[in-house]
């Protein structure tokens, strides 16, 4: 497994499809330094890449899933030279940079799990809500906090949140940057559960994951590329991209296996993506 400065990858057990990401700076509460950008999406290639990986869960060392970008990154990005184009221009780059770092989550073809504990403020909202599914303990609190540091998001919370819990939620959480709750964010449809402690959520995410895991890996990547996919288009095209995406993956060895296992009253087995 490849050794990360911001991250860490672990398989909990070695005949299970589940794999963990950790965000690990615990120390500053997994600020987003420059080389988490350049990691992030890197570790995640690697896990799409690797056959014995179905689903990943996605969390925090420490005692906070994250706190944002981290400031001194900020200002390192930000340095002024006297050509203002040409700053502007290099800024501009840094940016769709970070975005492209976020996004890969989205390009990642195996379903990603956000496990989220104390904070996760800024850049940490920005990355679960490009996750496929979130959970969060009762302790979790999160801001959409950008507008607090003169601000405007910029890293897919103002283009991911509205599709997740409305326009309306999203516009009053990133123009005020309050702190809400993990009940509040269960109540806005953030997170799919609010978990009570860190072991339970741990717990409980693994379960799901498994049991994600355990399903045709066709059928699991066709619903997160069909969903995303169909976030940005009309019901029309939305459906004929399902019928073209179908008519290339329905007839597999996964469709068989399902049913069969179905009529002989067993659990299916899936071969690897
Ligand atoms: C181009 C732009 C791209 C992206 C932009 C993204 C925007 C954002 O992410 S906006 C959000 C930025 N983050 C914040 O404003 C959060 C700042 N942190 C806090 O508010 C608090 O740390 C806390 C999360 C509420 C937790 O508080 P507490 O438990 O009291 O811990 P602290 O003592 O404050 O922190 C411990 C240690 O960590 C350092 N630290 C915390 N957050 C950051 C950070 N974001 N960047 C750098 N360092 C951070 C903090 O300074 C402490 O370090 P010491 O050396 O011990 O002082």
């Amino acid at each position: 497994m490849e050794k990360y400065k911001t991250l860490e990858i672990v398989q909990q057990n070695p005949n299970s499809p589940v794999f963990n990401l950790h965000l690990n700076r615990p120390s500053l509460l997994n600020a987003l330094s420059l080389d988490f950008f350049t990691e992030f999406p890197k570790a995640l290639s690697s896990l799409d890449q690797n056959p014995n990986v179905a689903v990943i869960v996605l969390s925090g060392n420490g005692d906070h899933f994250c706190s944002g970008i981290d400031l001194k990154a900020l200002s390192s990005i930000t340095s002024e030279s006297s050509d203002h184009g040409r700053t502007a221009e290099r800024v501009r780059r840094e940016i769709k940079r970070f975005q492209e770092a976020v996004t890969a989550v989205e390009r990642c073809r195996k379903p990603v799990i956000a496990a989220v504990h104390g904070a996760c403020i800024g850049g940490g909202v920005d990355i679960i809500t490009a996750c496929d599914i979130r959970y969060c303990t009762e302790r979790a609190f999160f801001s959409v906090k950008e507008v607090d540091l003169a601000i405007t998001a910029d890293l897919g919370t103002l283009q991911r949140l509205p599709s997740i819990i409305g326009h309306g939620s999203t516009m009053e959480l990133a123009l005020t940057g309050r702190r809400f709750s993990g009940s509040e964010a269960k109540e806005l449809g953030l997170v799919s559960k609010v978990f009570s402690t860190k072991d339970a959520m741990d717990e409980g995410v693994r379960a799901v994951a498994e049991e994600i895991g355990a399903k045709s890996p066709l059928a699991v990547t066709g619903t997160k590329a069909v969903l995303l996919r169909s976030r940005d288009l009309t019901l029309d095209q939305g459906l004929d991209y399902v019928a073209t995406w179908n008519s290339g993956m329905l007839l597999s060895d996964d469709l068989v296996e399902a049913i069969s296992s179905y009529s002989q009253k067993r659990r299916p087995s899936f071969s690897k993506l």
